[in-house]
């Protein structure tokens, strides 16, 4: 049986490069985002065919469109064995400027979602008697984060602690739960938070003096989403060009 993958917010940036590399290995992917529009145009580049790739609108701010995901997804491949909880929203804002309300957002975005991706999908792997969860994270989240806002570090964080939660929770089941934490990777997103002024001092900061690359990222999932992959879980893996150290 074909395997089947779900991406969130993967109609541009990691999650399409990961959903493109779960597609190459031979993957069914549901390519799902907020807007259903770019997930069609996403799902027709990959798949002019339309056999494999099932575009989907998944806000993750809506638990019911979690599960509408899953319900759509397994009527039309018929299970879900690998989800990648990708989507998020960044934001800069400097600490003391926070308010108290764009923090809630961030948060109940960032993290809420992968805490709600990991019960309705979770819910489902651990009763079929497999699965393999994947949430992104981010070197932020580690150390504090230097392009990015405190609350957006925190609340990729919390994902790493919530990682581990579910991984006890759903390891009878037969789910493994990692999270990937990637330092700047080339991407839309970084261009777009990093004037090309300031990226020579990114860097420059930077050990390996390179950004990283998203396709690799997406091959680390379709490692990680490998039955082979079992004895994995509740990890956070640091792709960060030697920006942080454990
Ligand atoms: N780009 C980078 O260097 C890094 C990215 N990350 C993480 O990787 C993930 C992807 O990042 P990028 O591709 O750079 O971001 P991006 O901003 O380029 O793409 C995010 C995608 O999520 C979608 N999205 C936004 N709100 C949504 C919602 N409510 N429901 C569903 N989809 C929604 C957007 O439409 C977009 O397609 C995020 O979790 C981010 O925090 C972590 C570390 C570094
Ligand atoms: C602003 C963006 C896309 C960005 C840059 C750097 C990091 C990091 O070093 O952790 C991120 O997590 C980002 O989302």
């Amino acid at each position: 049986m074909t395997q089947v993958a779900l991406v969130t917010g993967a109609a541009q940036g990691l999650g399409l490069a990961i959903a493109s590399r779960l597609f190459v290995a031979g993957y069914a992917v549901a390519i799902t985002d907020l807007s259903l529009e770019r997930a069609e145009a996403a799902a027709d580049r990959l798949d002019p065919s339309g056999e494999r790739c099932l575009a989907l609108k998944l806000d993750v701010a809506s638990k019911a469109d979690f599960e509408a995901a899953l319900t759509a997804t397994l009527e039309r491949f018929g299970g879900l064995h690998v989800v990648v909880n990708n989507a998020a929203m960044t934001m800069t804002t400097p600490v003391m400027q926070i308010s108290p309300e764009e923090f809630d957002r961030v948060l109940s975005l960032n993290t809420r979602s992968v805490f709600v991706g990991c019960q309705v999908f979770g819910a489902h792997m651990a009763a079929a008697g497999y699965g393999r969860i994947v949430n992104m994270a981010s070197l932020a989240g580690q150390n504090g984060g230097t392009a990015t806002g405190a609350h957006y570090a925190a609340s990729k964080g919390a994902i790493v602690t919530l990682t581990k939660i579910f991984a006890k929770e759903l390891a009878a089941g037969g789910v493994t739960v990692n999270a990937i934490a990637p330092g700047p990777i080339e991407s839309p997103a970084v261009r777009a938070a990093v004037p090309a002024e300031r990226m020579e001092g990114l860097l420059a900061n930077i050990p390996v003096k390179r950004l990283g690359d998203a396709d690799f990222l997406g091959d680390l999932v379709v490692q990680l989403a490998r039955p082979e992959a079992y004895f994995t879980t509740g990890a956070t893996w640091d792709v960060n060009g030697g920006l942080f150290m454990r």
